[in-house]
């Protein structure tokens, strides 16, 4: 069995997406996600030049030896371009087994553990009053899991706030807008909000926030630590992960349970802090961490420690990312919870799927592969549109993490 040939499909029903399909001698093909919000073109740049030539003749069921020849044989390793292409070449290749095995993927990577993946949803709005509403809102919808997000008095655009209480799509302009930041002003708003949230709703719904890299690692440990009494399912990114050392402070002042991961590649970036049991969740996902193949090593990895998973599924990873995570929610024994950002009726016209939602949970569909195609001929009616994540600003003009 050869691969003969493989092509790079970008299309921006709503918002960019890049997919990867991988065609073979037998007539069954493979779809693979390569999207890097904001930077879409240097992934395909990657996949076009650098790996489908290579593919051309490879035998398609090799998968663990195509996966060490793109990540050993380039030299240069890691990243979030290489990975990407990685992921887009991995993901493929095992829809492409399943479907030669008449199986879906769950099938494969060892079978059921569960029978609806948990989902959480992203609830906003501009101040406390509208954010409890949406959240409400959500309870309403059926989900156990919602993550709140408030704008804060004073900050230009704060992190997860816009676009409707229940939609937020950040990549929306043409060079990348300013927000702004200031962490005074969230450290004295933000605690008001769960505090709300748990007299409005109790604590039966898990909440979530994400702190998008904003902290400080003393400011992390303090809003770690005034969150406690409102018991969150997680606190994600609440400082920058380079120097993983900050998560001990986080960790000396406070018990609330912390997920890190949607911008990690490899294990690497991922090991120390599950081997120093710094994190409850890790939340790297197909499409930035190198497919199927290499998640399913920092997942077991993880598990040594009792850290779940906790996929990234902003709505820039394509449904073609959501598709494969579910079959691999399916069946990692430690599964910790789905992020889901509902994809526009426009994206999910243009890859035809067969996973659905039912009272908070997602189900991954019983079709061979992973259940998600791309409409070639719809897809190129949406060409590619420049859109850029904001950058955010201190009220003095410093540049800060967005
Ligand atoms: O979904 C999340 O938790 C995010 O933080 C969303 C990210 O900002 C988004 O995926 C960046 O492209
Ligand atoms: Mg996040």
């Amino acid at each position: 069995m050869k691969i003969i040939s493989a092509k790079v499909i970008v299309t921006c029903p709503g918002r960019n997406f890049v997919t990867l399909k991988i065609m073979t001698d037998q007539g069954v093909y493979g779809i693979g996600d390569a999207t890097m919000n904001g930077r879409e073109k240097a992934v395909v740049a990657y996949l076009e030049d650098h790996v489908v030539p290579c593919l051309i003749g490879m035998d398609p069921r090799r998968i663990e030896d195509i996966w060490q020849y793109l990540y050993r044989g380039a030299y240069w390793r890691r990243g979030p371009v290489t990975m990407r292409a990685i992921a887009a070449v991995d993901v493929a290749l095992w829809d492409i087994k399943a479907k030669m095995a008449n199986m879906p993927l769950y099938q494969l990577l060892g079978g059921r553990s569960r029978d609806g993946i948990m989902v959480y949803g992203h609830a906003n709005g501009s101040d406390i009053a509208e954010t409890v509403d949406a959240v409400g809102q959500y309870i309403d919808l059926g989900y156990k899991a919602i993550r709140a997000q408030t704008g804060v008095p004073g900050i230009k655009d704060a992190y997860g706030v816009g676009r409707g209480k229940l939609f937020y799509e950040p990549a929306d302009a043409a060079l990348p807008s300013v927000t702004g930041w200031d962490t005074r002003k969230a450290l004295n708003y933000i605690p008001k909000l769960f505090e709300t949230l748990r007299d409005t709703y109790g604590f039966g719904p898990r909440l979530l926030h994400d702190g998008h890299h904003r902290y400080t690692p003393q400011e992390a440990a303090n809003l770690a630590k005034m969150l406690e009494p409102y018991q969150l399912f997680w606190l994600e990114d609440v400082t920058p992960a380079e120097n993983q050392e900050a998560f001990k402070l986080i960790r000396q002042h406070s018990v609330t349970p912390l997920a890190v991961g949607e911008i990690f590649n490899t294990i690497w970036d991922a090991k120390d802090l599950i081997q120093n049991q710094l994190i409850d969740y890790i939340r790297c996902t197909i499409v930035s961490a190198g497919g199927v193949t290499h998640l399913r090593r920092i997942a077991d990895l993880a598990a040594l420690y009792q850290i779940r998973t906790g996929s990234h599924g902003a709505t820039d990873l394509s449904p073609v990312t959501m598709g494969t995570a579910l079959h691999f929610d399916t069946w990692v024994p430690n599964f910790g919870i789905q992020e889901y950002m509902r994809h526009t009726e426009e994206t999910d016209a243009v890859f035809p799927h067969d996973y659905r939602f039912d009272k908070g949970e997602l189900f991954c569909g019983e079709a061979s592969g992973h259940g998600v195609d791309i409409d070639e001929a719809l897809a190129a009616k949406y060409p590619y549109k420049p859109a850029y994540l904001p950058v955010a600003r201190l009220e003095d003009g410093t540049m800060w993490n967005w």
